[in-house]
């Protein structure tokens, strides 16, 4: 929740973080986008998390859906599937996230880290896409974005990310910031919010010595990014092509 948080403070975004149920009807729709994170899910917090989601629609705002650990236990599977049946504009998992999504299953899992690469998931991505018309990426060497039909591959981002906790979560709500702003480029805003969190990660590293100082060196590169680093340092291709 911090590393989500000051990600989006940095990137020039207002967070807000809530559990309460009774808070719900009034602070949702104050917000142009809703951010749902199963990460540390409980029972307790089920209600909250689907009630969000259902005021979002409601207010036409776009919510996004980081469905953490899916196939890890079958409460977790099951409590994704019914967020999933309230109409996410995106879903941003790791490879094994979204196989497990993608095929209902509760999978052999290593928990919340990914035992697959994005790549393994493109299938499943596009499937998960076509049956629920979320745009679906898959975080990893590569992103993968997709709407079921367009496929598009996000390059930037460094592989010490993997080694602090949360930088997964911190682009999913990265996502639901840059599709608040145009709710019409889905696809685009996602594939946008990968590929600067993937930039500055970059940055970040250059002056990193490990996974701590690229945590704040990531922050501080987000916050600083100008349009010029943006411009001449993402890599977005058509999927297809890189083939
Ligand atoms: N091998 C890699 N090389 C470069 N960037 C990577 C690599 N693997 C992951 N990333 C980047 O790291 C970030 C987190 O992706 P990851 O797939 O680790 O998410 P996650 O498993 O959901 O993480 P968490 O659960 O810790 O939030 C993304 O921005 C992704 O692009
Ligand atoms: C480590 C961890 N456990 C539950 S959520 C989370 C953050 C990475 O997904
Ligand atoms: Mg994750």
């Amino acid at each position: 929740m911090d590393l989500m948080a000051n990600t989006l403070l940095s990137a020039g975004a207002s967070p807000a973080m809530l559990h309460t149920l009774e808070e719900i009807p009034d602070f949702t729709p104050l917000a142009h986008a809703l951010c749902l994170n199963v990460g540390t899910l409980s029972a307790a917090w089920l209600p909250a998390m689907k009630l969000a989601a259902d005021v979002a629609v409601r207010s036409g705002k776009p919510w996004v859906l980081d469905p953490v650990a899916a196939g890890a236990s079958g409460f977790r599977l099951k409590a994704c599937l019914e967020l999933v049946e309230l109409k996410p504009a995106v879903i941003r998992g790791n490879g094994s996230e979204i196989i497990a999504l993608s095929k209902a299953s509760v999978q052999p899992s290593k928990g919340v880290d990914s035992s697959h690469d994005s790549t393994d998931a493109l299938e499943a991505a596009k499937a998960l896409a076509q049956a629920t018309g979320a745009i679906v990426a898959v975080s990893g060497a590569v992103d993968i974005v997709t709407d079921g039909n367009r496929v598009v591959g996000a390059h930037n981002g460094v592989a010490m990310l993997q080694k602090i906790t949360a930088t997964g979560c911190s682009v999913t709500a990265l996502i639901a910031a840059f599709v608040a702003v145009d709710q019409s480029h889905t696809l685009e805003a996602t594939a946008a919010a990968l590929s600067v969190f993937g930039v500055a990660s970059e940055i970040g590293m250059s002056m990193a010595n490990g996974p701590a100082s690229l945590r704040m060196h990531l922050i501080d590169s987000l916050h600083g990014l100008d349009e010029n680093a943006v411009i001449s340092r993402v890599k977005i291709t058509s999927f297809c092509e890189e083939k």
